[in-house]
């Protein structure tokens, strides 16, 4: 049957920053663990009401412990999702006040991890503490970034993944990772490395602040032989949920790309907000899932099939006010929302199916070739005179000794062949290449088993299975959180009822008040009135809140909407003056809007670019701007290309020089001796001066050197071998 459960919500509120404590701020919040209540002070009240208090299923204060946390908040839903529940943990919070602290903590030291890793350590205990069932774990890592998703454990986690939907599988990432893991070591791993990938950034409110929602997901498939001799598959979902700070950009000063990622977080939290409200008030028909990427994501966590707990942080100061208003009442809000948990059983897309499907097959294989068949467990036995189990290295060994028995036989026939010496020559090489063929076929046929055993090996080391000895604490551990967990419940109960009780109570005295004289009557009436006008003024001051809440909502998406509009029209300045018409609408061809996707997509390309467009009958074959502009230059026979820049070749301006390739007539040549040897007369001169003037400032300096050797006019050397080799310029033009 199925059983609506709530929303479980709970409230933790961080201690006062160092730099708040410096600041000076001062603590508005209370936390009663015992009462699970929030009180908050009205610093912006009209001084008819002092205070606030929100009552939750579970609230924590300044000093709790993150192992703490875990026991009240997570741990109740990981054993869910072991039974093959879907779960989901969330942590929604104004930026700085402790999200990622709770969800993820620090390694170092070891009591400061987070749910997350907990989990972790939670889940393989499961598994290990359980040996009668076969598990399969996987997990995924994405982030939701300016409305884009993007896979953490991919090596390309920058390429946009795409939302799907299917009617049997829900809302679901197209080609996200999901990675099989054995241990809680892998799993840290994993975490370390999508976590090094995911957009952090400095805001004024927090030096590390995540920048994009993440999702840790981890799927739980068990396998078990039910009493029926039936194998019952089960599969659970456990979503991990960081959500990017709710902020407002006055406080964090967020410009350029931080004001951007700041409306895209403010949205996706307002469409959540919507969401709940929705899902809340019971008259909605449309729950806007579909606003945002974030609520599409955790639409069965909202008024789905799933457990979900909602981890709200708020922070203590004064300045903080507003937010943390925002965030209790959002929370108080989510506290209503009703969830319809279901096991999922057999699912159709069961990956540990398809493994041990492959497992059989492969001990069936090996069973073959053993000559021998898989059993009703799944284990290879061998037929003999009796049917007897055999383990699969024994087959092994049994082969081999097989194998070897036969070689030595052959090996006995050569040798007294050989003694005999009546077989011919002939007879002899046969029966040599026969045991070769023979060696290779062993040689083969054990590398087959071997690869098949290994293979074997691998399939069966990705499904967990606990050991006995694990079991018995585990069983008793979960005794123990059974009992835990009821005794909650009954102190709930307890309080609920006590509250209710004092209601009663209140209403009871009202009633048999008895006036002993008018003028009593007239105070009790007076006194009874004071209290209905607190009411009402509290009611008024309560709605006038809201109001103004919703006032500054507004008035942020109007910013931000007026923000989007200044880039909108910087872009439409840009394409009109920079980009040609028909280039514009050749480009908006490209475009289409993908309503799945809720945005503009650029079409999938279909044509191959290498290959040429197909003429229609009797038409001449298209051609393109490059041909074209290759016939105006002369080419007769332009090659198609296609419209790429990066396979285009570039236009060289046209050549205004034209080649030096004659020989120098007789005169010319004389004339160009001439001045060449009157070049170099005055160079002679010049270097007779220089050396003068040398040996006039210093004439023990001869160099005989330099009269012996006069230098040769290197200006005549230059221009007589560029003659002699008649060089050609480099062609220059139009490239064909
Ligand atoms: N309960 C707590 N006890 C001690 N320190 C805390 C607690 N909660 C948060 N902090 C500290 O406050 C700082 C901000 O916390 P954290 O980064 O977890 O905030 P956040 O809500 O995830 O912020 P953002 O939305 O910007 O990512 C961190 O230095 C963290 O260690």
């Amino acid at each position: 049957m199925k059983r609506k459960e709530c929303v479980k919500v709970v409230v933790r509120a961080r201690p006062l920053s160092s730099k708040e404590i410096e600041e000076g701020r001062k603590r508005i919040v209370e936390v009663d663990t015992t009462r699970k209540e929030i009180i908050i002070q009205n610093i912006k009240g009209d001084g008819n009401e002092a205070q606030r208090t929100f009552v939750f299923d579970e609230v924590f204060d300044m000093n709790s412990q993150q192992e703490q946390v875990y026991h009240n908040t997570a741990l109740p839903i990981v054993e869910s999702v072991m039974d093959g529940y879907n779960g989901t943990v969330f942590a929604y919070g104004q930026t700085g006040t402790g999200k990622t602290h709770t969800m993820e903590g620090k390694n170092d030291p070891p009591h400061e991890r987070g749910i997350t890793p907990r989990t972790f350590d939670h889940i393989i205990k499961v598994i290990e503490g359980t040996p009668n069932i076969q598990f399969l774990v996987r997990c995924s890592y994405l982030e939701l970034y300016n409305e884009e998703i993007r896979d953490l454990l991919s090596p390309n986690h920058l390429t946009k993944l795409e939302l799907r939907e299917k009617p049997e599988q829900g809302v679901f990432v197209k080609d996200l990772s999901k990675i099989v893991v054995k241990s809680v070591a892998e799993l840290n791993e994993w975490l370390k490395a999508g976590r090094a990938n995911r957009k952090v950034g400095e805001t004024k409110m927090n030096q590390e602040s995540s920048r994009s929602h993440s999702i840790f997901t981890l799927t739980i498939e068990s396998s078990e032989f039910g009493a029926d001799q039936q194998q019952h598959i089960k599969s659970g979902k456990l979503n991990l949920v960081d959500l990017a700070g709710s902020e407002r950009q006055s406080k964090t000063q967020a410009v350029g790309v931080r004001f951007e990622e700041a409306i895209n977080i403010n949205l996706s939290l307002t469409t959540l907000g919507n969401v709940i409200t929705s899902l809340v008030d019971g008259k909605s028909q449309h729950i806007p899932y579909r606003d945002s990427k974030l609520t599409r994501l955790l639409q069965d966590s909202l008024g789905g099939n799933t457990k979900t707990v909602m981890v709200a942080n708020i922070g203590p100061a004064d300045y903080n006010f507003d937010e943390t208003m925002s965030t209790l009442r959002y929370a108080s809000r989510a506290k209503k929302i009703q969830n319809n948990p279901k096991i999922n059983e057999d699912p159709k897309d069961a990956m540990i199916r398809e493994f041990q499907e492959q497992i059989n097959k492969l001990k069936d294989e090996l069973a073959r070739k053993a000559g021998g068949v898989i059993g009703p467990n799944g284990q290879i036995q061998k037929i003999k005179e009796q049917v007897i189990e055999v383990e699969d290295d024994e087959e092994l060994t049994e082969l081999q000794q097989k194998a070897q028995k036969e070689k030595a036989d052959l090996e006995q026939q050569i040798m007294q062949q050989r003694r005999q010496s009546t077989l011919q020559e002939e007879e002899k090489k046969q029966l040599q290449l026969k045991l070769k063929e023979k060696q290779k076929l062993e040689h083969n046929l054990k590398k087959e088993q071997e690869n098949m055993h290994k293979k074997l090996q691998e399939l069966q080391e990705q499904l967990l299975h606990g050991d006995k000895m694990k079991e018995e604490s585990r069983q008793k551990e979960k005794e123990l959180l059974k009992a835990r967990m009821e005794l909650e419940e009954r102190s709930q109960q307890a309080r609920r009822q006590a509250e209710e009780l004092a209601k009663k109570e209140a209403m009871q005295m009202e009633q048999e008040q008895k006036y002993n004289s008018t003028k009593e009557e007239i105070e009790a009436k007076t006194q009874k009135l004071n209290n209905l006008i607190q009411k009402i003024k509290e009611l008024k001051s309560q709605a006038q809140e809201q109001t103004q809440f919703r006032q500054r909502q507004k008035e942020e998406l109007i910013e931000d909407n007026r923000e989007s509009l200044r880039q909108l029209n910087l872009m439409n300045l840009i394409i009109e003056h920079f980009i040609p018409e028909d280039e514009e609408k050749r480009l908006k061809d490209k475009l289409e809007f993908s309503e799945e996707q809720d945005d503009w997509i650029i079409k999938e390309f279909e044509a191959n670019p290498l290959k040429k467009p197909t003429s229609a009958f009797c038409f001449k074959r298209p051609i393109c701007n490059f041909s074209r502009m290759a016939i105006n230059f002369g080419d007769a026979n332009p090659r198609y290309r296609p419209e790429n820049i990066l396979q285009t070749d570039l236009d060289l301006p046209q050549r205004m020089t034209e080649d030096f390739s004659l020989e120098p007539s007789q005169k010319i040549q004389e004339v160009l001796n001439v001045a060449l040897n009157e070049d170099e007369e005055e160079q002679q001169m010049i270097q007779n001066e220089k050396q003068a003037n040398v040996y006039i400032e210093d004439p023990s300096i001869i160099n005989k050197e330099a009269i012996l050797n006069p230098p040769s006019n290197p200006n005549k050397v230059r221009l007589q071998s560029a003659i002699k080799k008649n060089a050609r310029r480099p062609q220059s033009g139009f490239k064909k």
